[in-house]
């Protein structure tokens, strides 16, 4: 199959990878022209901008994005969407808000494939779990490519139609953000407990058979390895935060009680702000009831 990537970055140059490797022809964009450069020499057929990206597709035109969620959707449709035709496909295989894709799978001249995209730039070699959304035709076409760029056929699906794809992804990201809190709050305590503890130690021992193994947690045991039990200097500072706020707002609004994920999402927030207002309030509120002592900044 020929199959157009627009954008070529962490992410993007794996579907191109993959997609190569499949025997499938790609064909590559991306604003950054080294980023193109890089897709070329890997095998795909440079692009100088979206149009010539369509023109040089010819007929049935597939066509994947994986640019930044947001403004840059918006913008990569605007040039594309003049190109195409009821028998094409897009594919947005970014983390948008499933309401967009709903919108622009509404306002596409193409059928729209809202493509959840899990695994990061480590599943390089194993390939992708991917969760999508529209209509059952345009996913059945695009079997080939989901193939190569999932760990296989068994790592894509279709959810369900337009935006359940991107919704799935992101109550996953709002788990992700619940089992990294769980994970890092049970090392917090090994950490600070009662035994002197080799944390890479722990995390192999529970990696191999126990209960709570998993990628996360093989995660940690890569991070305390590389850091140390202390984990040395990686500041007390958690980014990112989008998808989980998206999930907690869905939440409310579905009137489904998440508090693991939202408490997670909390300490996100907590972790942007050194001395937080409502802990100084807390602590001089009681010396206003008890007259406890005051802890002041200087102290
Ligand atoms: N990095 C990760 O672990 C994961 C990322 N995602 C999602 O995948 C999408 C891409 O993420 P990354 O590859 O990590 O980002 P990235 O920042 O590494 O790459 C984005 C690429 O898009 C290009 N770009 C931006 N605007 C463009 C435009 N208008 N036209 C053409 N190219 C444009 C940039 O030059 C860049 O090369 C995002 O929606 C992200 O949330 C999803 C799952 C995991
Ligand atoms: O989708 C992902 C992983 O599954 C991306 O890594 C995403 O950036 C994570 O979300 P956040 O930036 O809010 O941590």
């Amino acid at each position: 199959m020929q199959l157009g990537v627009i954008g070529l970055g962490r992410m993007g140059q794996i579907v191109v990878d993959r997609s190569l490797e499949a025997g499938h022809d790609v064909v590559a964009f991306d604003l950054d022209d080294e980023a193109v450069e890089s897709a070329a020499d890997a095998g795909a057929t440079p692009a100088e901008s979206v149009a010539d990206l369509a023109a040089t597709l010819g007929d049935d035109k597939r066509v994947w994005l994986m640019v930044p969620a947001g403004k840059a959707v918006d913008a990569t449709l605007d040039d594309l969407d003049p190109h195409l035709d009821s028998d094409d496909v897009v594919v947005d295989g970014g983390n948008s808000h499933f309401e967009r894709s709903l919108e622009r799978a509404e306002a596409c001249s193409a059928a729209y494939l809202d493509c959840g995209t899990s695994g990061g730039p480590a599943s390089a070699e194993e390939g992708f779990s991917l969760m999508i959304g529209g209509p059952q035709w345009a996913y059945d076409e695009l079997v080939p490519v989901f193939d190569a760029v999932a760990t296989g056929p068994a790592g894509h699906d279709r959810m369900g139609p337009e935006g359940s794809g991107h919704y799935v992804k992101m109550v996953h990201n709002g788990v992700e953000y619940a089992l990294m809190q769980a994970y890092g709050e049970g090392f917090e305590l090994l950490a600070d407990g009662r035994y002197d503890l080799d944390l890479e130690t722990v995390a192999r021992t529970w990696n191999n058979g126990a209960v709570i193994r998993s990628w996360l947690l093989e995660l940690c045991e890569e991070a305390f390895e590389l850091e140390g039990s202390d984990l040395g200097d990686v500041e007390d500072y958690i980014a990112g935060g989008s998808t989980g706020t998206w999930t907690v707002q869905e939440s409310l609004e579905q009137e489904v009680p998440i508090p693991l994920i939202y408490q997670a999402l909390a300490e996100r927030f907590d972790s942007r702000n050194e001395g937080r207002f409502s802990r100084r309030l807390a602590n001089r509120l009681r010396y206003g009831f008890g007259r406890h002592e005051v802890a002041r900044q200087d102290d």
